[in-house]
C-alpha cells in the first residue's frame, strides 16, 4: 500500500464530568488523531497518550514529536500494517505513538480490502457487554448516586477507582447498596506498595472480580508476592506493555487477569498476540479504555469481541465521557455495544463536529 501522506490532528474534547483517578483529575482530553491517506482509502488512528506523563511516560506533545521526527519518516514508501512494526522497531518505547500510526495504516488497508477490523482480528461476537469506570468522588453519597445512574443505563459491571483513603469505605458502600450479584472491581492505578498488602487483603471480603494494578507498573515481582496474599484476583494494566511482559507476568504469577489497552501495548496486532498467549494460559482478558473518542472506541470494540475477552471491559458508551462524540455516538443497548461491521474500524468522524473540536492540523508528506 502506498502512503501519500499523514495528517496529525489535535482535538480538544471536554469531558461531561471531571474524572478523578489516583494520579490526577481529567476535565478534558487533548487528543492526537492520525489520518493516513493512500490513493485508495484513508485510515484513522487515535493516540491515547494523555496531556501529562502521569499514567505512563508518554504524553501527547511527545507522541506528536516522535511521530513527526522519527516514526513517520521511518515508514517505507510501500507498506502494510504487518511491516509498520518492523519499520518502527529501531525506536525504543513510544508504544502509544506507534499504536496510533499502525492502527491508521491498518484501518486504511482494511478499508481498501473491504474487511472489518473485527473480522481481521478474529472477533467471535457482534456485541460486547460493557462495564463502566467510576472515578474517585467527593463523598460516598455522590458515589452511590453515580453508580445508580450507570446501573440504570444498563452497565453490566462497575469499576471503582481507589487510592489510599478511598478504598474500603466506597467498596463496602457499593457492595452493601447494590448487593452481592453486582459485578464489581477496583482500579488502584499503582497507588499502593507491597507494604499495603494487609490493608488490600481486607478488600477480599467484598467478592471483587479483580483488583487492577495495585502496585507500580514496574513492580512485576512485587505483584507476584502480593497475589499470594490476596484471594481477590490481581489484574495488571500499566505493567503490561507487550506480549513479552504478559508472558513474564503469567510465568511469575503476577496476575491472573490482564486489562488489554491497544495503545499501551503498541497496537492491535500486539493485542492479538497477547490474546492468543493469554488464552493458552487460561488468563482472562478485558479491554480497557483511555477515554477514547468514537475512533478509538470503535477499534476497541472489535478487539473486545475476541473470544479470549471474557470479562466486561471499559468500552463504555460515548456519553460516559463526551456530550458530543466526533463519530456517531456509541450507545448502550441492554448493557452491550454493537461491534462495528464496516470496513476497517467501521466508523468515520463527523467532519463538522471534528472541525469544531480541532485545535491544529499538520500534514506530513511520506
Ligand atoms: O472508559 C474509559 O475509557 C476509561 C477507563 C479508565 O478508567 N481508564 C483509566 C485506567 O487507568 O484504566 C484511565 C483514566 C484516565 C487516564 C488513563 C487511564
Amino acid at each position: 500500500m502506498k502512503i501519500t501522506g499523514i495528517e496529525l490532528r489535535r482535538i480538544r474534547m471536554p469531558l461531561v464530568a471531571p474524572f478523578r483517578t489516583s494520579f490526577g483529575t481529567e476535565t478534558e482530553r487533548d487528543i492526537l488523531l492520525l489520518r493516513v491517506v493512500t490513493p485508495d482509502a484513508e485510515g484513522w488512528g487515535e493516540c491515547v497518550a494523555m496531556s501529562q506523563p502521569r499514567y505512563c511516560s508518554e504524553y501527547v506533545d511527545g507522541a506528536a514529536e516522535v511521530l513527526r521526527r522519527f516514526l513517520v519518516p521511518a515508514l517505507p514508501a510501500h507498506i502494510d500494517a504487518h511491516t509498520v512494526g518492523r519499520a518502527l522497531h529501531p525506536f525504543k518505547g513510544h508504544r502509544m505513538a506507534k499504536a496510533a500510526l499502525e492502527t491508521a495504516v491498518l484501518d486504511a488497508q482494511l478499508r481498501t480490502d473491504g474487511q472489518s477490523l473485527a473480522t481481521f482480528l478474529g472477533a467471535g461476537t457482534d456485541r460486547v457487554p460493557c462495564g463502566v469506570s467510576v472515578g474517585i468522588m467527593n463523598s460516598i453519597p455522590q458515589l452511590l448516586d453515580t453508580v445508580t445512574g450507570y446501573l440504570d443505563e444498563g452497565y453490566v459491571r462497575i469499576k471503582l477507582k481507589i487510592e489510599p483513603g478511598w478504598d474500603l469505605a466506597p467498596v463496602r458502600a457499593v457492595r452493601e447498596r447494590f448487593g452481592d450479584d453486582l459485578l464489581l472491581q477496583v482500579d488502584a492505578n499503582a497507588a499502593y506498595t507491597l507494604a499495603d498488602a494487609p490493608h488490600l487483603a481486607r478488600l477480599d471480603d467484598f467478592g471483587l472480580l479483580l483488583i487492577e494494578q495495585p502496585l507500580a507498573g514496574d513492580d512485576m515481582v512485587q505483584h507476584a508476592r502480593l497475589a499470594t496474599r490476596l484471594t481477590t484476583p490481581v489484574c495488571l494494566d500499566e505493567s503490561i506493555e507487550s506480549a513479552e511482559h504478559a508472558a513474564a507476568a503469567i510465568t511469575l504469577g503476577a496476575c491472573s487477569i490482564i486489562n488489554v489497552k491497544p495503545g499501551r501495548i503498541g497496537g492491535y496486532l500486539e493485542a492479538r498476540r497477547i490474546h492468543d498467549l493469554a488464552r493458552a494460559h487460561g488468563v482472562a482478558l478485558w479491554c480497557g479504555g483511555m477515554l477514547e473518542t468514537g475512533i478509538g472506541r470503535a477499534a476497541n470494540l472489535a478487539l473486545a469481541a475476541l473470544p479470549g475477552f471474557t470479562l466486561p471491559g471499559d468500552t463504555s458508551a460515548s456519553r460516559r465521557y463526551y456530550a458530543t462524540d466526533i463519530t456517531a455516538p456509541f450507545e448502550l443497548h441492554e448493557g452491550h455495544l454493537e461491534v462495528p461491521t464496516g470496513p476497517g474500524i467501521g466508523v468515520d468522524p463527523v467532519h463538522d463536529i471534528l472541525d469544531e473540536v480541532t485545535v491544529s492540523t499538520e500534514w506530513i508528506t511520506v
